[in-house]
Formats: C-alpha cells, structure tokens, sequence
C-alpha cells in the first residue's frame, strides 16, 4: 500500500460567506475512493471544526475568545465528521475521528497509542480523520496548526507524501494578487529565500498561514517525505497530482533522502525540547559540512535550561539562529563538565541530530 497525508485547510471547505462548502467535501471524498482503487491508503488531516460550528452556533456576548474556539470547534465536528461519513457512505467506506493534541507526541507512550490507533484504523480499512482536539487544546499546548499536525502525522505514519491543500496553488513570488507574482514549481532545500515572498495574509479561518506552511514542509521534505502544496479547491487536484504532478500548478518541496525513524521524529520535535545549546562556529561549519558529525562538547559555548539523558535540546549559533534539534546522550550536569573541552563523548550523536 501507498501511504499518504491529505491535509484540508478550513477554507478549502468553506464558501467564501462562510458556509460549509458540501460539494467540496464530496469531491475530496470521490478522491480517497478513487485513490483507494489506486492502492493508495489515505490519511486525512481535516481543518474545519470551528468554521462549521461558527456557522451553526451564534453566542452570546459574553463569551470570550477561547470559549468560543472551544464551543465552535466542539460543535462544528460532529457536523464535519457526519458530512464526511455521510459522503463516505455513498462509496462504502467508513472514518474514524480522532481528535489529537500536542502533548500526544510529547510523551512515548501518548505517541505510541496514537500511532497504533492510526494503523488499526488503516489496517480494518477505515479513514482517519484527523483533527486537533480544540475543545481542549489551548494557547501554549496547541500546534501552530494543522499543517504542523499534518507534518507530525506523516512523519509518525511514515508516508510517502504529504499534500497540504489550501485556497492557493501554492507559493508566488510576491502577492498572491499581484500579476507579476509567479508560482514557485520546486522549492529544493533553502526555504529561509521563501520568507521575502512571503505576506502575513491568511485565509479567512486559517490559523498559521502560508510561513508556517512553508516551514514545516521544509523540514518534512528534509526528512525525506515529498510535500506538495496544492488548491483544494480544485477538483480531483490530489487525483492529478498523483497522476502527473509535474505538470499540475502547484509548489513541489522536494523530498531529500530518507531519514531514519528517530531523525523523523526530531525534525517533527520543534517545542519540544528541553534546553537550548549554543555552539560556536567551528561546530557549526563541522554540522552543516557533508560529513556524518555528532555534536562534541568543544564546539559548545553555553546551556539554556537543563535536560535529562535522552531528551531533546535545540541547537543554536551564536546569533540565536536555529540550526536543528538533537536527542542527549548524557545529562546536563555531565554536559556541564565537559563544555569547551575537548576528548568527551558527543553530547548529540549524528544518528540522533536532525538539522535544518
Ligand atoms: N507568497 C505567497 N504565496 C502564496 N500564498 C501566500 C503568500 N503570501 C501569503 N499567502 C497567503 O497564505 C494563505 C494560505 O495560508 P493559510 O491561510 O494558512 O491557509 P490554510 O487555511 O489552507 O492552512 C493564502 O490564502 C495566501 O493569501
Ligand atoms: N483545528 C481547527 C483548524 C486549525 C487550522 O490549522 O486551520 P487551517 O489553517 O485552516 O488548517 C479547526 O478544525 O477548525
């Protein structure tokens, strides 16, 4: 089976007054059964929750901002879930909801049950579809959105792409609106030239916007997964891109070669370190150059923070610049001992360094 991971931002499903868009979600419905027949096991990510609801519940005026994510978002996925079944229905297939959280991915044993919760459902050939748990996610404990969560999810089911779906064919050179704007096909590696093109416009009920889209595609296609950001409001575009990807306008991050399970799941970490590490610039020319290098205490100037074996720290220069996440071999008291000397083991092994 080939695996992959559909993620549906809310204004891919919902009309520009703000009502649910059915048709739209009946066509991306029509696309995981004709992906199906393809061999394709799909995993959806869908966006949605708290525009539907919006739509369903008018509150009073005393409900603060929280609450209302929490009473739109609690409400409007049952109707998302029964509109997604229903259409599924009509093809004999089933979905599962399964609501999620940031601290899910922080501890192993969350992660675990999550993960064979997924396969569970995908081996009895159902559809996941997947969700933040907004009813109870709030402020610090929330992904940035569901694009983060979608990139987590691919890493974690190890798929073989991951398609975001938006309201836009992908990224431009400038405004979207502007003419002149064009449409970046490839983005190969250096995503930090994207940050220029980029505005701080979002869509209408979008959470992140477009650089945090770009920047956990970055790192997804980093490690190894293949990410394409693509108009879902186009019909059968997951269809087409499967098809000839090549040749549907849409902004490709090609994927780098494939990294190990646990290089995966740091490039996936970011928020969930412990500490941050300071390096100097000889240790950084050492871990950006082609060769395997493990982080040595020598190259290390200063710690934030303290950290057990095993945990997982961010990796900083000297301009406070993120260079990438590592799992510790020994504590920060022992790491302590050995800054700036050289002959001690590496605080961070190659195999447990992801960079980005
Ligand atoms: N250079 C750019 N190229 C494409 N889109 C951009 C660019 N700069 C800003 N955007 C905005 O990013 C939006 C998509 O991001 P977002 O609102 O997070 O979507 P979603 O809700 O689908 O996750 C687009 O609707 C667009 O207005
Ligand atoms: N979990 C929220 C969506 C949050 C989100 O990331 O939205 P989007 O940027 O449209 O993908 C909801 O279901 O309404």
């Amino acid at each position: 089976m080939k695996r992959i991971c559909i993620k549906i931002g809310s204004n891919v499903l919902t009309k520009s007054n703000g009502q649910i868009d059915k048709q739209r979600i009946k066509n991306i419905v029509f696309q995981i059964s004709e992906l199906k027949k393809l061999g394709y096991q799909c995993i959806l990510v869908s966006s949605g929750a708290v525009a539907v609801g919006r739509n369903k519940i008018k509150l009073d005026q005393k409900t603060d901002t929280i609450s209302a994510r929490q009473v739109w978002s609690s409400v409007g996925q049952v109707e998302l879930l029964n509109i997604y079944s229903k259409y599924l229905n009509e093809h004999n297939l089933q979905c599962a909801q399964v609501l999620v959280t940031k601290q899910d991915f922080r501890t192993r044993e969350h992660y675990l049950n999550m993960k064979n919760c997924i396969s569970s459902l995908l081996s009895n050939e159902v559809l996941p579809v997947i969700n933040e748990n907004d009813a109870v996610s709030v402020t610090a404990l929330m992904f940035t959105d569901n694009d983060e969560l979608s990139g987590l999810i691919a890493s974690m089911m190890d798929c073989k792409a991951l398609y975001l779906l938006s309201n836009i064919n992908g990224i431009y050179t400038g405004n979207p609106e502007d003419p002149n704007a064009k449409l970046l096909k490839t983005i190969n590696g250096d995503i930090n030239r994207l940050k220029q093109y980029i505005t701080t416009k979002k869509s209408n009920f979008g959470r992140g916007g477009m650089l945090t889209k770009c920047s956990i595609a970055g790192r997804i296609a980093k490690s190894g997964i293949p990410v394409h950001i693509a108009n879902g409001s186009m019909d059968n575009i997951v269809l087409d891109l499967i098809a000839d990807h090549e040749n549907v306008d849409h902004t490709e991050f090609i994927a780098y070669k494939k990294a190990s399970t646990v290089k995966q799941w740091l490039a996936g970490s970011d928020g969930f370190e412990k500490a941050h590490v300071m390096i100097n610039p000889g240790a950084e020319e050492a871990l950006n150059s082609n060769n395997a290098t493990s982080l040595l205490p020598i190259g290390i100037t200063e710690i934030k923070g303290t950290f057990e074996k095993g945990d997982i720290v961010k990796i900083m220069n000297q301009a406070g610049k993120v260079l990438g996440l590592g799992k510790t071999s020994y504590n920060k008291i022992k790491a302590e001992q050995h800054i700036g000397k050289s002959g001690a083991r590496p605080l961070v092994h190659y195999d447990f360094l992801f960079l980005y």
